[in-house]
């Protein structure tokens, strides 16, 4: 009890510490120095402190805006060195309050998690143990304590780095985190995922959403760890509540159910696609580990007594598409209609889940959540009728919107401001659907906005290019980027299942091996081409729009832009998909005449000057172009052959299937006919399969090849390893027997297998100008209006001309 209160009141103390030394933090300094937009509706009521960071250049205006306040915005405040022996004593007392604390409250949550049990135990346990060891450390350490912020005081738990093991983590390569003030077994799960620092969009949103409780409009680029900055602040929340529970059973001796919360969805998380939406769930299931939180995937393609035995356990957070979570909500499902304890409703990539085919259903599920958003006490006879529920549940409800492309209006942006949003309005006040989305879901007025896009909005490690070449020519180009520099993962997109088709055949007639992604695939296949590709360091996944999105598979290293997408937002997704983290890649987007002027808007709405021309072997091409014609050749009479076969076997099926006797009213000489042209065919196809097989058995080599050398693209490391292995000893051998050069074998290796190697070594001289690109695409419209205008005058001779002989005739 005597622990509980102290912890109070340092908890009350604390914040007065911070504004004390505010001034004197470099973070804090940092921040303040930031640029002010002067395109910001200034507003008198507005916070005190308003960070800009980004811009809105874009056409359709991207978020330009981030509201912190900076009295919340929760630093963490370096205590005076005098202090720190003191406050380290009493951190531990609280620490050690603070385990206890949660050890009951995950008690009384759950009973079945042993694995944390037995964690804290043996961390209490062996906490006095590590206590002198950590001493001893610390007295090494003296250099690093002269530093601002003391490790051990600011947030690492002792028994969080006990749990990792201090032989595996070094605790000061996590300070980073200390600012964000996470709950220690938080941390202790970010150490073991091994990530050093916040990202930009963590640390903007954490304080936000998980300290200031704020409803938060985010908007940062692909991979920038979007995930994480709103999964944090809901097991923040659910950990704080677990703690507060653990506090009042022992202050008033109550039971803990009436606090804790068991079984209640305290978070849905809305998802646009099935492998998203189970990304999600994963990333936060790592996170979770420790912390028995429940977290469950509702998506199609889940089989409906898994689903229900998932649900069933009554997972604290659910992530789902919303076709099926919709389904299974007006179903009456039970776990999933009871919204009143709702304290997190996420929608992840926003601006996709107000596009068509899930507006209606998320419409719905909006429709479903409790009106009551702003205020508590409206919603509290219902709330008070669940004896579960506790009051610290009752708070209110938090939206948060995420996208790497989220659009506002400013107008929307200045109702935020304003504080003049409504709850559950009509759909037709003018707004844009994510701004009414967010309105109706409740979104408050103080929202923090935070856009950290950059003017282009795409990922800063990423490298982009195109090659330009004829709308036939894109099979080849498209096989020499993977047999050239096909190191690492590469996923080619294509806006239609068609193309995908197309692609993926004559790829693999050409003996390479792809994985497809589209949204005709069943769900198991869909999983399973994701694992593949995911197992195979140079894996190539060939995919429509549906894995352009959340997708992060590390170790991609290219994208290649098949086709052209139909808008910016989607382009931005995709090329997301590469140069993820900390990570680089670059993009490749294969342009024939029918792109030219989707292209030149793309570069228009990333403001960018000039894209840099992917650098081409062109003596290369002709082997390249063998190839290809040999496999489309092939391509052309299996796809033959199948469709007849198919055809017939539908024919023989549904004649069989009504009892029908078919008979064949083909004369004689037209069977005979048909089988040898069956036979001529398959032996064509046999010879070009051979054929082929001899091309593709050696590595692609250009056309100035010389035999004295074996070189060019498509030397594998093992085969290039296995060839030096056999120039080496042919060479010993003919040191052995005497002979000169004559007869030594001569291995070269590829110098730059990867595309963006190539890219970076082309240099300058290769980038197009957008003026250029835009020269062009004038061309072609004059190219165009004349076309029409040619076509319309000869339209009106020939109606001249018919008058004339009408008249003439008359
Ligand atoms: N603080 C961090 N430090 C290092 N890596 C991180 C950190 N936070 C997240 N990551 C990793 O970064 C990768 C991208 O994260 P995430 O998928 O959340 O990005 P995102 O912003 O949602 O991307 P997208 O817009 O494409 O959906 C993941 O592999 C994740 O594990």
């Amino acid at each position: 009890m005597e622990a509980a209160a102290a912890t109070a009141n340092s908890s009350q103390r604390k914040p007065k510490r911070k504004r004390a030394s505010a001034k004197s933090d470099p973070e804090l300094d940092r921040l303040d120095s930031l640029p002010w937009n002067s395109a910001l509706p200034q507003n008198d009521d507005d916070d005190a402190f308003s960070l800009f960071i980004g811009s809105n250049e874009l056409e359709g205006g991207f978020l330009s805006l981030e509201e912190i306040d900076e009295a919340e915005y929760g630093l963490s405040i370096p205590e005076p060195e005098v202090d720190k022996r003191k406050t380290k004593k009493k951190k531990s007392e609280q620490n050690e309050n603070v385990k206890k604390q949660q050890q009951d409250g995950v008690d009384s949550a759950c009973s079945d998690d042993t694995v944390v049990e037995a964690e804290l135990d043996e961390s209490l346990k062996s906490k006095e143990k590590k206590k002198k060891k950590k001493k001893t450390k610390n007295k090494k350490k003296d250099a690093r304590e002269d530093q601002t912020v003391e490790p051990s005081d600011a947030g690492l738990d002792t028994n969080v780095k006990d749990d990792i093991g201090e032989e595996d983590v070094d605790e000061t390569e996590f300070y980073a985190w200390n600012e964000l003030r996470l709950h220690p077994l938080l941390l202790k799960a970010i150490c073991k995922l091994g990530f050093k620092e916040p990202t930009p969009i963590q640390k903007a949103c954490i304080p936000a959403a998980a300290h200031q409780g704020k409803d938060v409009v985010g908007a940062a680029e692909t991979g920038s760890g979007k995930t994480l900055a709103f999964g944090l602040p809901i097991l923040q929340r659910l950990l704080e509540e677990r703690e507060k529970a653990g506090n009042m059973v022992g202050e008033r001796g109550e039971e803990p159910e009436k606090y804790a919360s068991t079984g209640l969805l305290r978070a849905l998380i809305i998802a646009p696609t099935r492998e998203l939406a189970l990304q999600v769930t994963d990333h936060l299931k790592a996170v979770a580990k420790h912390i028995n939180v429940r977290v469950t995937p509702i998506v199609g393609g889940i089989l409906a007594e898994k689903q229900e035995r998932l649900l069933k356990a009554k997972p604290e957070i659910v992530v789902g598409t919303p076709g099926r979570l919709w389904e299974l909500m007006s179903a009456g499902e039970k776990h999933l209609v009871e919204l009143h304890s709702l304290s997190f409703f996420v929608l992840d990539e926003a601006d996709r889940m107000v596009q068509n085919g899930h507006f209606k259903e998320l419409q719905s599920i909006i429709d479903m959540l409790p009106m009551s958003n702003n205020s508590a006490e409206d919603n509290s006879q219902h709330v008070q009728s669940c004896v579960t529920v506790s009051s610290y549940q009752r708070k209110k409800r938090q939206t948060l919107v995420f996208s790497a492309t989220v659009a506002l209006s400013s107008d929307f942006r200045k109702k935020l401001k304003r504080g003049s949003i409504k709850q559950k309005q009509s759909l037709t006040d003018g707004l844009n659907s994510i701004e009414t989305l967010s309105e109706r879901a409740g979104m408050r007025s103080n929202a923090a906005i935070i856009d950290l896009t950059n003017p282009s909005i795409l990922a800063t490690k990423l490298e982009e290019s195109f090659i330009e070449c004829r709308e036939e020519d894109k099979d080849a180009y498209l096989y020499y980027i993977l047999t050239v520099h096909g190191q690492g993962r590469t996923i080619v997109f294509c806006t239609s299942i068609a193309a995908l088709r197309h692609i993926s055949s004559i790829l693999r007639i050409l003996g390479i091996n792809v994985w497809t992604l589209h949204a005709q695939m069943q769900q198991r296949a869909r999983l399973k081409a994701m694992d593949r590709f995911r197992e195979n360091e140079n894996g190539i996944l060939v995919a429509t729009d549906v894995a352009a999105r959340g997708l992060d598979i590390p170790g991609v290293r290219t994208v290649v832009h098949y086709q052209l997408p139909h808008s910016a937002e989607v382009y931005v997704h995709r090329s997301g998909r590469t140069a993820r983290a900390s990570a680089e890649g670059c993009s490749i987007a294969l342009i024939s005449s029918r792109d030219t002027s989707k292209f030149a808007s793309l570069c228009k709405s990333f403001s960018k000057d000039n894209f840099q021309r992917f650098p081409l072997e062109n003596s290369y091409m002709p082997e390249v172009l063998k190839r290809l014609s040999l496999a489309r050749q092939i391509d052309k009479i299996t796809r033959k052959d199948s469709q007849e076969k198919a055809e017939k076997n539908w024919f023989d099926r549904n004649s069989s299937s009504v009892e029908l006797v078919t008979e064949s009213y083909d004369s004689e000489e037209e069977q005979v006919n048909k089988h040898k042209q069956m036979k001529a065919s398959s032996r064509q196809l046999k010879k070009l399969q051979e054929d082929l097989k001899i091309l593709i058995s050696r590595p692609l080599q250009s056309k100035t090849f010389s035999h004295r050398y074996l070189a060019g693209a498509g030397v594998s490391p093992l085969m290039q390893e296995q060839l030096q292995q056999l120039a080496r000893q042919k060479l010993s051998d003919h040191q052995g027997s005497g002979l000169g050069k004559k007869g030594k074998l001569v291995v070269i290796g590829q110098d730059c297998v990867d595309a963006l190697q190539a890219l970076r070594s082309a240099g300058e001289e290769v980038r197009m100008d957008a003026k250029d690109l835009a020269g062009k695409q004038r061309n072609m419209q004059n190219l165009k209006r004349k076309r029409k205008e040619e076509k319309k005058r000869l339209r009106d001779q020939r109606r001249k001309q018919k008058k004339k002989l009408k008249y003439g005739d008359e």
